[in-house]
């Protein structure tokens, strides 16, 4: 990786001024739309013209800072403002702040814009959520020399803007009663509003909204890997449709107002709480902490969880029936919960071991859920005074190699040492090979673990803090017949 290139360093200026290593989330707010962030924790503002190469916006409406912080616990670096092609900018300048976002860990890129409707029901004022665009400008700041480890030469665009993002968003929006539509982008280099024959164009070829921005920012994103949502506030009808003449006072006027409404749907807390820990991924827990829930209800709650668009669900298992000697009662629950579940749900059962009397029991418990056909072992609620254990773990993976079918295992709970966190990991690896190890089949309970993974990320293999107990647990490699 050529390290001389401008987004590396400004990265390295972003984390100096704020303090943070990482930043989860970005935004990039377009024409009137920079207030949408001013609500934003630990906030650092920084001018473009501090970092090297970022293409300065001369235009009214976009201020050109960089302003960093938090929302609800959550890292986000927004853009207010962008630059446009139609300034006069090389497409390649669009380069450098999405890529400085890569550099800064960004997962999720949340663009917004303001836009012409080209359907009656895109009137003035409204927020559109854009499913997909069409770009006849064609000149993209991808042109020219690929940089292979920002992403390939070629490209997939089937799903440019994420559907699950998109879903979040509309979920979001009934939830808050805010309107919002859908529809097609198309952009348009600017800097004049189009004709009326070019939106008559763009309706017959199936656009619904029209700009001047976002979509080089998109191709970059995708190019990196960086998922994308964009929203447009529709801040006047487009040429021809529109009664009145088109001007960018009349943008600035009708994104001010929307702008509000657009911040609600972007960072409301249901959202936020969506988004922390995993971007798109959306788990939910039920018979949640004590594993005694009365099954008709937490049975509609899971059926609501679904519904709602849970990805996963983390089932809290009835140990408490098992250790009162009502094993079948217990079994009969776990089989319910997961026949409950659509064949894209992740079902993971919580086995709470640190109530549980000794090993023997957490292998039992163990090789139901297997036979059940489960997605993930995870140890804890986090609710107990014990919580994930080296033990437990290493009971978990033998139970996996011995039942012989892919499971996946959660340690969780109490985990907030980085080196704590790495021999577990060290475990899974040690039983499953180090090649094999992913989300899929691995996960930490997080909450208590994040500060510390992101501060030690740096001290990585330097640690030496690991409990010694720890030390002495290993797990014999898959299919190893080795007594347990
Ligand atoms: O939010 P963006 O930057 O896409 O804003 C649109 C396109 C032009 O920059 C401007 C025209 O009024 O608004
Ligand atoms: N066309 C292009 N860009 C725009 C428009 C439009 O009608 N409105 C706001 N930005």
């Amino acid at each position: 990786m050529n390290k001389n290139k401008a987004y590396y360093e400004c990265a390295d200026i972003i984390r100096a001024r704020t303090g943070m290593k990482r930043f989860r989330t970005a935004a990039i707010l377009g024409s009137g739309l920079g207030s949408v962030l001013e609500g934003i924790d630990k906030k650092t503002v920084i001018s473009y013209a501090e970092l090297p190469d970022f293409p300065l916006p001369k235009v009214e409406g976009h201020a050109g800072n960089v302003i960093c912080g938090e929302i609800n616990g959550v890292s986000v670096v927004g853009f207010q403002g962008r630059a446009h092609l139609y300034e006069g900018h090389p497409p390649q300048s669009l380069l450098t702040p999405i890529r400085t976002l890569k550099m800064l860990g960004v997962e999720v890129l949340v663009q917004t814009n303001s836009a012409g409707g080209l359907r009656e029901n895109l009137k003035p004022g409204t927020l559109a959520v854009i499913t997909d665009h069409i770009n006849f400008f064609g000149n993209i700041p991808l042109t020219g020399e690929n940089d292979a480890a920002i992403g390939p030469r070629f490209f997939d665009m089937t799903h440019a803007y994420s559907p699950e993002l998109i879903k979040i968003m509309k979920r979001c929006a009934a939830e808050y009663c805010i309107p919002l539509k859908e529809g097609v982008y198309a952009y348009f280099m600017g800097p004049n509003f189009e004709t009326p024959a070019e939106i008559r164009a763009m309706k017959l070829l199936g656009a619904d909204l029209v700009g001047m921005s976002t979509v080089p920012e998109t191709l970059t994103a995708v190019h990196a890997g960086i998922q994308v949502a964009a929203l447009s506030c529709v801040t006047n009808y487009g040429a021809g449709i529109s009664k009145t003449p088109l001007s960018h006072e009349e943008t600035l006027a009708e994104s001010k107002i929307a702008g509000k409404k657009m911040s609600e749907l972007i960072f409301v807390k249901h959202a936020r709480g969506q988004l922390k820990g995993t971007p798109v991924k959306i788990a939910t827990v039920i018979n949640f902490p004590h594993g005694t829930g009365n099954p008709a209800e937490y049975m509609e709650t899971a059926k609501q969880a679904l519904e709602s668009g849970a990805d996963e669900l983390d089932f809290v298992f009835p140990y408490r029936d098992w250790l009162n000697g009502n094993r079948t009662v217990a079994v009969s629950k776990l089989q319910s919960m997961s026949a409950l579940r659509n064949g894209r749900t992740v079902l993971k059962i919580i086995l709470e071991t640190g109530e549980l009397p000794d090993l023997k029991t957490v292998r039992e418990i163990s090789d139901v859920c297997l036979q059940t056909g489960i997605d993930f072992l995870k140890t804890s609620t986090g609710k107990t005074p014990v919580s994930a254990s080296p033990e437990a773990t290493s009971v978990f993976l033998e139970a996996i190699r011995d039942f012989g079918h892919p499971c996946g295992i959660k340690p969780s709970g109490g985990i907030r040492d980085y080196a704590v966190a790495d021999r577990y990991l060290s475990m899974a690896e040690t039983a499953w090979g180090k090649d094999m190890i992913s989300a899929a089949n691995f996960r930490f309970g997080a909450s208590g673990l994040l500060d510390n993974l992101l501060g030690g990320l740096s001290s990585l293999h330097t640690e030496n803090t690991v409990q010694q107990d720890m030390k002495n647990i290993s797990v014999s490699p898959p299919f190893n017949n080795t007594p347990h």
